[in-house]
């Protein structure tokens, strides 16, 4: 398995987001994109599966242009989970999973013993197996990213690509749904990338993490290397006290008031509209 994004520029009509990126991923990784909101990390993670159109630059997934896959083909060996919507069909937690076998699924033909295995299998990884009837509506949000997850799984992808996966989710839910990654990582062998916003938790889960600021990667590296003052100073003008977790071997960091002065003049300026 081998994926690399190769210096992608990519605009939405004429509005230029992401200038020049390049990504390697390599088998087994767990990469995280990190960066400020609207830098444009959604739209890198959907250029993996061919969502968007390239204004140049190229997308390469074992040595061939993922333009040139058929869709169908793309989807066995790539499973991608968008960020959570706020709504959601009325499917039972069975029926959301089954779906991540239609890429296998030929023509007109129906799920086999063999697809319901993998169902069976992918609700009890993901510790859903116990939901596998009730409505996805009626899910706490834990339960429901680990039945999206589960789906994902079911389609038996190499990569397995999250957006923002722990979205809306408390902090004891957002540890069990990074976990279950990290599990699916080390016994599966997926490889894992992410968008996360929670640095610490970029941080503790990830082996490589790539920061992007003003449309490029600014800096990318272990963990270690992008927690770091010099990073997150210039990527989200904060600064912080960095500490180590001795027990994740990972650094940490408690970050302290915006360096930014002009936004923050700016946002005391509307407060003061607002009250007064
Ligand atoms: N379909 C679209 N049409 C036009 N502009 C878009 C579209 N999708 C995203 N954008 C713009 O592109 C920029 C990058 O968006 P993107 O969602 O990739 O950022 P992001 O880093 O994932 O943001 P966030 O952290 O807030 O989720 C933003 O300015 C956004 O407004």
């Amino acid at each position: 398995m081998s994926l690399r994004l190769n210096n992608l520029k990519i605009s939405y009509e004429k509005y230029n987001v992401i200038d020049d990126v390049s990504i390697k991923i390599n088998k087994g990784d767990i990469v995280s994109i990190i960066g400020r909101n609207g830098c444009g990390k959604s739209t890198v993670l959907k250029t993996i599966i061919n969502l968007l159109e390239l204004d140049s630059g190229f997308v390469e997934f074992d040595k061939t242009d993922v333009r040139k896959y058929k869709r169908k083909d793309l989807a066995k060996k790539i499973a991608f989970l968008s960020q959570q919507k706020l709504s959601y069909p009325d499917l039972t937690v069975e029926t959301l999973v089954s779906y991540g076998r239609y890429p296998h699924l030929k023509f007109g033909k129906f799920l086999n013993s063999n697809d319901k295995k993998i169902i069976d299998e992918s609700l009890k990884k993901t510790g859903v197996y116990h939901l596998k009837d009730k409505s996805i509506k009626k899910l706490s949000g834990g339960e429901r990213q680990r039945a999206w997850i589960a789906m994902a799984i079911c389609q038996e992808p190499e990569i397995l690509i999250l957006d923002e996966p722990t979205t809306y989710l408390d902090v004891a839910y957002q540890i069990e749904v990074l976990d279950l990654i990290k599990e699916l990582n080390e016994t599966l062998g997926m490889t894992i990338v992410m968008v996360l916003h929670d640095i610490n938790l970029a941080s503790r889960y990830s082996k490589t993490i790539y920061a992007i600021k003003d449309k490029k990667v600014f800096a990318c590296g272990t963990p270690n290397m992008i927690v770091c003052p010099r990073v997150l100073e210039e990527v989200f003008t904060i600064n912080g006290d960095f500490y180590v977790d001795e027990e994740n071997k990972c650094p940490f960091f408690i970050p302290k008031k915006s360096k930014n002065k002009k936004e923050e003049i700016k946002w005391k300026k509307y407060l003061y509209f607002l009250f007064y």
